[in-house]
């Protein structure tokens, strides 16, 4: 019974050809179809793919011009409200108050989000000890780290305990160590949610996404698990060491999905369908390598 209750409350979001269009006849998105339940979706692709677009989409900010998102049956165009209820949004430009604290500024947010009033000193608190702040939490903004507003922008996004959590580039400006805590966060926090997050790094995603959405130049080239997209990668991957003043004709010539300094030389990595050199040594697919043997089968730059 406990199975079919929790199956009944499965969040699900269901994208039909969407597409958007500016103003200005830029097709931005286009025939984009996916269903997504639970877990942690990793947008991926390239600056300019479409990818925050596509989040003001789904984020009810603008309109798709064609097609239709449905979230947990209701139409996003029709009904907005169903999903904007559901809905936790931390976009990619995300301003603060550097003068209140985070706890303020939570408060602030519930206030605007309508959250009864009663209920937001305990909410705020929950928020704060989710994302690992209650001992920073009266601290002003403007003394916290770019990580600790990060959080505190996945805190606000939370204050509605939203079955939906949509994060743009959520990393851009934070140090390894932040990204890293970021990704676990975001892990911890998907359970029975829907985690959408954007990113054009890959690393962002290889320990957390259960699902990828790999998007270029608006369109959806790829719509499955991170070990579906490295398993169409395996026999693509060539590995060798090259002199560093031959790396540029490399490139040049070839697909390079990482490059390493080493004492003789540069270590190259190459996707290619057939070995690139008869030093080349086939290697195992890391999922940057996957992503770029995918980008390059479209003709794109990657
Ligand atoms: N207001 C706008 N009017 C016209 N074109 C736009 C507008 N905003 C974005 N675009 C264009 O739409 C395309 C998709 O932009 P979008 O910001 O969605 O991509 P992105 O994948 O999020 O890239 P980035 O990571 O660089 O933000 C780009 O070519 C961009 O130049």
């Amino acid at each position: 019974m406990k199975h079919s209750t929790v199956e009944l409350g499965a969040p699900t979001l269901h994208m039909e050809n969407v597409g958007f269009r500016y103003r200005n006849g830029h097709q931005a998105v286009q025939g984009f179809t996916l269903t997504q339940r639970a877990g942690i979706l990793g947008v991926l692709g390239p600056n300019g793919a479409g990818k925050s677009t596509l989040m003001r989409m789904l984020a009810t900010l603008t309109r798709p011009t064609e097609g239709a998102i449905v979230w947990n049956g209701a139409d996003c165009v029709r009904e907005p409200d169903a999903l904007r209820r559901s809905l936790g949004y931390l976009p990619q430009e995300f301003g603060t108050y550097p003068a209140l604290t985070a706890r303020e500024f939570l408060h602030y947010l519930a206030a605007v989000k309508g959250l009864p009033h009663a209920a937001t000193a305990q909410r705020v608190q929950h928020c704060l000890e989710l994302v690992g702040l209650e001992g920073a939490a009266d601290k002003r903004l403007a003394d916290c780290s770019g990580g600790m507003r990060q959080r505190v922008g996945i805190a606000q996004a939370l204050l509605n305990d939203p079955q939906l959590l949509i994060v743009d580039e959520p990393t851009v400006g934070l140090d390894p160590d932040e990204r890293q805590r970021f990704r676990n966060l975001l892990t911890d926090l998907a359970g029975q949610r829907l985690v959408l997050l954007s990113t054009h790094i890959v690393s962002d995603l290889e320990a957390s996404a259960t699902a990828l959405a790999v998007m270029e130049q608006g369109r959806l080239l790829f719509h499955d698990t991170p070990q579906a997209l490295l398993s169409q990668a395996v026999g693509k991957v060539w590995q060798w060491t090259i002199p560093a003043t031959d790396l540029s004709a490399v490139r040049t010539a070839h697909r390079v999905s990482a490059s390493l300094l080493r004492p003789g030389g540069v270590q190259v990595r190459i996707v290619a369908a057939t070995a690139p050199s008869p030093d080349a040594v086939a290697a195992e697919p890391t999922l940057e390598d996957a992503y770029v043997w995918l980008l390059s089968r479209q003709g794109g730059r990657g």
